[in-house]
């Protein structure tokens, strides 16, 4: 049995929820084997992040090496990256392994206001990552900080999905779950020809805490099991949908998704379709 392997390049969420956490039991719930490389360690749980502690480059580097000479991933994802010096390394070592699935969630800041990536960077993340990116999944302020536009209409989300096109990610996912004035949430494929659009019911909770997280690892583990792009963002979509629906009344904050629920969900279909 071929094991698929993917990796995820992200901080740590000591509570659990997102970072390289969340992309882990991600990973393990779509039977995929997780590998990490971790840029930074936040001590953060559902109230907030209290601290960042980046790590050197170096060491992000020596994680990749140990990865791409020994066990080499069917897909990549990068998370909470930190600094344009961790960014140019991330980059420098996709290109060395050649890393052809890659999956770029332009993590900027927490959902509390805590930023996750020094303002700087973010020339880094268009000049040296975005080219490189199969799929980048920002949310509705990551692409306006990315692309410059200010984003309301639909016209001007196909807008921002062209600008990052044109930056050299083969496709854009522009997210849809910051949009308040929205009964869906409505996000946004684009491969560089047509727009697809995916609507859900916006759920009402406060338990989103790793949303994006979720959502990109999802889309690497389907990719590292070969599927297309557009399927993967599907199953993705239905993955975080039902993390979601099933979000998690733990701690005293914005609680976490739940990575059981989609394929808790599966399983008792599976189970009671075999009964009847
Ligand atoms: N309240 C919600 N109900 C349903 N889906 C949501 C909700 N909030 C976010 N999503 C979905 O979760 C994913 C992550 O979205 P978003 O919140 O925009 O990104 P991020 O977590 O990176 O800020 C997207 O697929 C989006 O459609
Ligand atoms: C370590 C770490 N990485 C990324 C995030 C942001 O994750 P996201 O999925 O966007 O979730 P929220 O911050 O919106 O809850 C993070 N918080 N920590």
């Amino acid at each position: 049995m071929k094991v698929f392997k993917a990796l995820t390049i992200a901080g740590s969420d000591s509570g659990g929820g997102a970072g390289i956490q969340a992309d882990l039991k991600t990973f393990q719930e779509l039977s995929v084997y997780g590998m990490s490389a971790i840029t930074a360690v936040t001590a953060q749980n559902t109230l907030g992040v209290q601290g960042v502690y980046p790590l050197d480059p170096e060491a992000v580097a020596g994680q990749l090496d140990a990865i791409g000479t020994d066990l080499p991933p069917d897909a990549v994802k990068t998370g909470m990256l930190f600094s344009g010096d961790i960014i140019r390394i991330v980059a420098e070592k996709v290109k060395q392994y050649e890393w052809s699935n890659l999956v770029v969630d332009p993590v900027m800041v927490a959902k509390g206001g805590s930023p996750l990536l020094q303002e700087e960077a973010v020339k880094s993340m268009t000049a040296h990552l975005l080219p490189l990116a199969l799929v980048t999944t920002p949310n509705l302020p990551e692409a306006e900080i990315l692309t410059g536009l200010h984003i309301q209409s639909l016209k001007e989300r196909e807008e921002a999905a062209r600008i990052l096109h044109a930056m050299g990610s083969r496709y854009v996912v522009l997210k849809g779950g910051h949009d308040p004035l929205t009964e869906n949430v409505v996000d946004l494929l684009y491969d560089g020809h047509e727009f697809i659009y995916l609507e859900s019911t916006r759920i009402k909770t406060r338990h989103t805490h790793g949303t994006g997280c979720t959502y990109s690892a999802a889309l690497a583990a389907e990719l590292a099991k070969g599927k297309s792009v557009t399927t993967a963002v599907e199953t993705a979509k239905a993955f975080i949908q039902a993390a979601i629906e099933d979000g998690l009344n733990i701690g005293g904050g914005h609680g976490p998704t739940n990575h059981f629920a989609y394929m808790n969900r599966l399983r008792r279909f599976g189970h009671d379709q075999n009964d009847q």
